[in-house]
């Protein structure tokens, strides 16, 4: 395992090291780490702290944010696994100096890993309101354990009376309960990055919440708002909610300060609190959440493209249509100059690798090396690397680069990245 992350942080010590020496530089000429590796190992610890989920992720002379894969990565069409797999430990690097630092690459952890944000702050302070728009902008599934409980009192729970008391009181409903609501909420779930509003309530809640799920969260939101601003909203808030009246707010403000504050603080040492003014308008709020969750985007576009990759290795051809949008453009050798449009042009190759049949003949695979994430903006990122493919019909290992442009879009509500163009060339 430690030598599995060795091996990752080295790659993006160098990669790192090749964007700080130079933004313009090509990606297939990256220089060993060196002498210049202190420096970047702070530039990646800087970075894990601003960043909160990518750590390869900067912004370069022009302002323009980029995400850096950590490695180049393998995959191969007879079973092996990507890295959204997991198989970090198939990763091909070359031979050169250890580094020092144990710091391990988000990128490098299992797809199926949830990627949390807990929103954290006093009654009122705008946690809903704002979960509801980093849904709409993001694809994050918004779980309010507050309304994850009012709903258990209304299923007729045996633990609906207890609940009603406890938020009619103003108190924290005990752990167990409220983790089990969140976990079963998780695993009904088809997404892999929730927004867990309103938990957790207390030291308790954080502690066991990591016991029993393991997750630790990517950072956490707290919206600073004071007092009278608070009670305001909450009188204002209409909804028909029994904890809604000033006896309970006042409770509830005072189990703040005394329960879940201390969780903050714990986040703030350990820096992944994102404090945020919460006093300012709906709008400006937004604004000043939105960049922190700009690193979700680059980690989703690297694993589409991680999944079409190996799609195109495995000959998957149902994978590469669901990932390539049906207008997709495309410059490659094999349309010997041209541009060609739609998906006509690259089914013909899985076809004709199907009719061939012979699985051990058919065995590719594919090694990816110095890849870059540009987001350009919240819908459009651009993927470029190198790509080396071994195929076992013939000795020769073949070197392209590559530039793939995404598109994000809505199908049927959720968000999906479609590669919309593709420019292949020989390196
Ligand atoms: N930035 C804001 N400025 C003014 N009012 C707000 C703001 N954000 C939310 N509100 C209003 O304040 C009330 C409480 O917001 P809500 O999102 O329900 O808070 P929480 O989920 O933290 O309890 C709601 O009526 C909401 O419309
Ligand atoms: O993890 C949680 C979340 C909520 N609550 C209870 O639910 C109430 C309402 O919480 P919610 O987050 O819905 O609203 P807020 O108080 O933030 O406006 C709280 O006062 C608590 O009594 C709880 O016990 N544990």
């Amino acid at each position: 395992m430690g030598g599995r992350s060795r091996l990752v942080n080295r790659a993006i010590l160098r990669t790192l090291s090749q964007h700080s020496s130079s933004s313009s530089s090509s990606p297939s000429t990256l220089p060993a780490s060196g002498s210049g590796a202190n420096a970047v190992r702070e530039e990646v610890k800087s970075l894990g702290r601003a960043g909160g989920a990518i750590l390869g992720s900067a912004v370069d002379e022009s302002g323009a944010r980029k995400a850096q894969w950590g490695a180049g990565w393998v995959f191969a069409a007879a079973g092996l696994v990507g890295m959204s797999g997991g198989a970090v430990g198939s990763l091909h690097t070359q031979a050169e100096e250890e580094p020092k630092a144990s710091i391990v690459p988000e990128v490098a952890r299992p797809a199926s890993k949830p990627r949390v944000v807990f929103v954290l702050g006093g009654p009122g302070s705008g946690k809903g309101t704002q979960c509801a728009k980093i849904v709409d902008s993001y694809g994050f599934v918004h779980l309010s354990a507050g309304d994850l409980l009012r709903a258990e009192i209304k299923s007729g729970s045996p633990d609906g009376t207890m609940i009603q008391n406890m938020i009619k009181e103003g108190k924290i409903v005990p752990s167990s309960v409220t983790i089990n609501l969140l976990k079963k909420a998780m695993a009904e779930s088809n997404t892999d990055k929730f927004l867990i509003d309103g938990f957790p309530r207390n030291e308790e809640n954080r502690a066991d919440f990591e016991k029993v799920t393991g997750i630790l969260p990517e950072f956490i939101l707290f919206f600073d708002c004071p007092e009278t601003e608070l009670e305001r909203r909450l009188l204002g808030r209409n909804e028909g909610r029994v904890d809604d009246n000033i006896e309970t707010i006042r409770k509830r403000f005072k189990v703040f300060i005394e329960s879940s504050l201390p969780v903050i603080d714990h986040y703030e040492k350990i820096g992944k609190a994102r404090k945020i003014d919460a006093t300012k308008s709906r709008e400006e709020v937004f604004n000043a959440i939105d960049p922190l969750f700009r690193p979700f985007l680059e980690t989703d576009l690297q694993r589409a493209t991680e999944v079409l990759l190996k799609g195109i290795d495995s000959g998957d051809l149902s994978t590469y249509e669901r990932f390539c949008d049906p207008g997709m453009t495309a410059f490659e050798p094999e349309a010997s100059g041209h541009l060609v449009k739609g998906l006509d042009f690259h089914r013909f190759y899985f076809n004709k690798k199907v009719a061939g049949g012979n699985e051990a003949e058919n065995f590719r695979q594919s090694t990816v090396t110095s890849p870059v994430v540009t987001l350009l903006d919240s819908n459009v990122g651009l993927v470029t690397y190198t790509r080396l493919v071994q195929d076992r019909s013939s000795s020769e290992v073949k070197a392209y680069n590559e530039t793939r442009l995404w598109q994000r879009k809505k199908v049927n509500g959720q968000f999906e990245w479609k590669n919309v163009h593709f420019h292949r060339s020989l390196a």
